[in-house]
């Protein structure tokens, strides 16, 4: 048998794996090799030619380029300048013909010198960095310390040429303006500093800007590179205050009016003079210079009283001035600001002043301007702050001033220590700009020149040069593109009036023309579409007027629904119970006129209106009709004697009530409402006795006039007679009125049964009245007013109290019950053995009174 051996366990496992997948192409890849398929030829090709041709500005990719910071240079000026004034003063002094004491001239010189060097207040430390160090006095008072400012491009000593300063300042930037590449240069300092010495110089020693053009022309003429094949411009125009009231800007090269117009950044009518020839530039030059506006003041001789803004642009020869600014050109821009001013130092007053404030003003933006692109540069989720706005050079120099163009400052100050504060507030302020740097300029720089330009302008451009550009406008969609057809249509017309007119030469003049219809054009589409607007308006204005009629309509509706649900809610059915009530003690006093029982006091009311029902009751529930007269005449006797023993009628009507409230074994509290006493009073009334003894027969009476008493007192309670009179008239609905002849009808046959009831009142059983006086006895008993009482009499004199319609309501349910409680007629109450002496049934008078109370309100 061979015995089972296991497998061997391989040395090695392989464990196999899916294969590698490849990754699937992308749609874009399959797009691009799409299978040929036999339609291919009835699909449209996709205009990709078309698409491509249009040129639109792509971003290009931010090149790597070292990053540059913003040069600051620094030129002291001299101490002692041999200049006009001080030749002046030299010509003016007496010539001594006589030997100087030669003593007396060391001293002289000793002192001018020691003066020098006591009035420095900056030192040149190395070529990039200066000391300054404050006056003595301030020294003492510890008002300021001895400072270092460095960091300078470079520091230009007093003794320094303006061959140097142009070698080093202008130079590099005169190379990349030759090489396509705009720059500006911006002199900035105190009033009298050198600003314009370092700028223009004078015809012996020039400054920067004949500088600049003598080595334009001399490399022109040197060698044969593109500087050759470049046409130079010139223009220089100053901008100054008027009387401090606005800025202006005036064209230092124009002929006749030279003032020039301002729309926001862009200055127009700037004339724009070539230059061929050093010669001319230099005649130019002086022209301008005559032009400017310069006093004197304090400080200077010849201050300047205007920012003077000179342009040297290079222009490809060959490129057609129609296109003024084309991506080849390049502007080189020498700025010469009016030097800030103080007061004191200047003494200026009047106009001068208002120059002044204009000067300071704008050199204040100007730093504003260079401090917040700083900031900006350290924080630029800040935002950058517009402060360019604030000022027409600034505005003008906006891509500078932005860090998009590449720029270069000089700082001159004056050594004198009577300068320290003058140069020490410019250093301060002018140390941080040198953080400021510029990347990718020149790129930025062309491409800007283009934006200034508003777009508007570009896309007539676009269509005056390429008709073919309406293509584009066919993307855009909806109004948009309306707007642009009608542009276009427009734009043609400008057009065709633009090829009328007769041939410009000047490109400043033809590009106003252009913009001038252009504005026409726009004018006239923003008129049609202000008029569609009014259009719709004046529809949409109906509309909303006929809603807004509809809905005051709906609102005064709803506001008389209001209204009567008010009143319907003020004025329940209460009032017709009232009214009700009122009938019957109007027509109870009727009665009792007619009777003549008593005077008018109201007792003898009372007594005649229970009689009646007492008859009623007789008449319709007792069997014997003899017996009922006499009780009648008890009653009179009963009640004459409460009168005569109560002067106040209500007074028996409260206590009577109490009287009744006990016997119903109702609480008083109860006792104390108007409504449930009376309905308790009836509720009493309910409970029928079978066979009623004659006593029994007379508290019924006497407990059924009681109820008609409560009725009376709680209508006396709430009105007075006057004004139960005419709010009867008031209230009192029809179907009220239809009660209350009812309940006239049954006067009548009150009063037709009432004499023969006197008459057999007299006749009466002296013995009845015994039994009755008896209990006439205890009811003065009651009569001692307790307290309740004595309130309810108080409240009588107060004003009358209005039954709310919850207590409308109790008062219908309670004559509900009475009613349900008529019909079963069970015996109710079994305490004490009064109880059941005081029940009795109720009067057919009473019941007809409910029954007519419940019909009139719909129960
Ligand atoms: N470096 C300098 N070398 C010789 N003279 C100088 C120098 N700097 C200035 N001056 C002379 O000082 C005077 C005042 O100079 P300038 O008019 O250039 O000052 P400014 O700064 O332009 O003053 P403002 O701002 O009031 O126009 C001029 O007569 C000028 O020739």
């Amino acid at each position: 048998m061979e015995e089972f051996s296991p497998m061997p366990c391989p040395s090695t496992v392989t464990v196999r794996r899916n294969p590698p997948r490849k990754a699937r192409a992308t749609p874009y890849t399959t797009a691009a090799k799409p299978p040929p398929s036999s339609n291919a030829h009835d699909v449209p090709s996709f205009p990709i030619d078309e698409i491509l041709s249009i040129q639109i500005p792509l971003p290009e990719p931010p090149k790597p380029s070292a990053s540059e910071s913003l040069k600051i240079f620094l030129r002291i000026k001299p101490l002692r300048v041999f200049n006009k004034v001080t030749a002046a003063a030299a010509k003016s002094r007496p010539r001594n013909v006589w030997p100087q004491n030669p003593s007396k001239k060391q001293n002289v010189a000793k002192e001018s010198r020691s003066k020098k060097s006591e009035e420095a207040c900056i030192a040149l430390n190395d070529s990039y960095s200066v000391t300054l160090t404050p006056p003595q006095a301030l020294q003492e008072l510890k008002r300021s310390k001895t400072e270092v400012f460095e960091g300078f491009s470079h520091v230009f000593p007093a003794d320094c040429s303006q061959s140097d300063v142009y070698g080093k300042m202008v130079q590099p930037l005169l190379e990349d303006f030759l090489n396509g590449k705009s720059g500006m240069l911006a002199a900035l300092g105190p009033s009298g500093s050198g600003k314009t010495h370092t700028v223009f110089g004078t015809p012996k020693d020039p400054g920067v800007v004949p500088l600049t053009l003598r080595q334009i022309f001399k490399k022109r003429d040197e060698t044969s590179s593109p500087v050759s094949l470049r046409a130079f411009y010139l223009s220089i125009f100053e901008i100054c205050s008027e009387r401090g009231k606005g800025e202006k800007a005036y064209d230092l090269l124009g002929d006749g009016s030279s003032e020039l117009s301002v729309q926001q950044s862009t200055i127009r009518g700037l004339k724009e003079v070539p230059i061929r020839n050093l010669e001319e530039a230099e005649s130019l030059i002086g022209q301008a210079m005559l032009k400017r506006a310069t006093a004197t003041t304090n400080s200077n001789s010849q201050s300047s009283r205007s920012q003077c803004i000179i342009n040297i642009r290079a222009a490809s020869d060959g490129v057609s001035n129609e296109t003024k600014v084309q991506s080849t050109d390049a502007m080189l821009t020498i700025v010469d600001l009016a030097g800030a001013e103080r007061e004191k130092r200047t003494g200026n007053q009047g106009e001068r002043l208002v120059e002044s404030n204009f000067i300071n003003n704008t050199s204040m933006v100007f730093g504003q301007c260079l401090r917040s692109l700083l900031e900006y540069q350290k924080n630029r989720k800040k935002g950058f702050q517009k402060h360019h706005q604030n000022s027409l050079l600034t505005r003008y120099l906006r891509d500078y001033l932005e860090g998009k163009k590449r720029m270069a400052l000089i700082i001159t100050v004056k050594a004198g220590e009577e300068d320290y504060l003058d140069t020490s507030y410019l250093l301060k302020q002018a140390s941080p700009y040198m953080k400021i740097k510029f990347d990718n300029i020149e790129e930025v720089c062309n491409k800007r020149q283009l934006k200034t330009f508003p777009r508007v302008e570009k896309n007539k451009k676009m269509k005056l040069s390429a008709p073919k550009t309406s293509q584009i406008a066919e993307t855009v969609s909806g109004e948009k593109n309306q707007i642009t057809q009608e542009v276009n249509l427009e734009g043609k017309k400008a057009h065709q009036t633009y090829k009328s007119s007769p041939k410009l030469e000047d490109n400043n003049e033809r590009e106003h023309i252009i913009m001038r219809n252009f504005a026409k054009v726009v004018w006239n589409v923003l008129k049609q579409y202000n008029e569609k607007l009014k259009v719709v308006a004046e529809g949409d204005i109906c509309s909303l007027k006929e809603r807004l009629k509809n809905e005051q309509l709906k609102s005064r509706e709803l506001e008389a629904e209001l209204i009567n649900l008010k009143s319907n809610l003020a004025e329940p059915c209460l009032p017709e119970v009232e009214a009700l009530v009122h009938q019957v003690e109007v027509d109870t006093s009727l009665a009792n006129e007619n009777t003549n029982v008593g005077d008018d006091d109201p007792c003898d009311l009372i007594e005649s209106r229970s009689e009646a029902t007492a008859e009623e009751r007789n008449e319709s529930s007792l069997p014997n009709k003899s017996v009922v007269p006499g009780l009648g005449n008890e009653e009179i006797s009963w009640d004459e004697e409460k009168c005569a023993k109560q002067d106040d009628p209500c007074n028996l009507v409260d206590s009577t009530s109490e009287v009744t409230a006990e016997g119903c074994n109702e609480s008083p509290v109860r006792n104390k409402n108007l409504v449930p006493d009376l309905a308790n009073g009836q509720e009493c009334d309910d409970q029928i006795d079978p066979t009623p003894s004659p006593e029994q027969v007379e508290v019924r009476l006497i407990n059924n006039r009681l109820s008609n008493i409560q009725t009376k007192s709680a209508v006396s309670r709430r009105f007075p007679d006057s004004e139960k009179q005419e709010r009867h008239r008031r209230l009192l609905p029809a179907s009220s009125r239809l009660l209350a002849e009812e309940m006239n009808d049954l006067e009548i046959k009150d009063k037709q049964i009432e004499k023969p009831q006197v008459k057999l009142a007299e006749t009466r059983d002296q013995e009845k009245s015994e039994s009755t006086q008896g209990r006439e006895i205890e009811i003065p008993a009651r009569e001692a007013e307790p307290a309740s009482t004595k309130k309810q009499r108080n409240e009588q004199k107060k004003p009358r109290r209005r039954l709310q319609p919850a207590s409308s309501v109790l008062l219908t349910r309670e004559i509900n019950t009475l009613e349900i409680e008529d019909d079963v007629a069970e015996p109710k109450g079994t305490r004490g053995g009064k109880k059941t002496i005081v029940t009795q049934p109720r009067s057919q008078g009473s019941v007809t009174l409910l029954r007519l109370l419940t019909s009139n309100l719909h129960l």
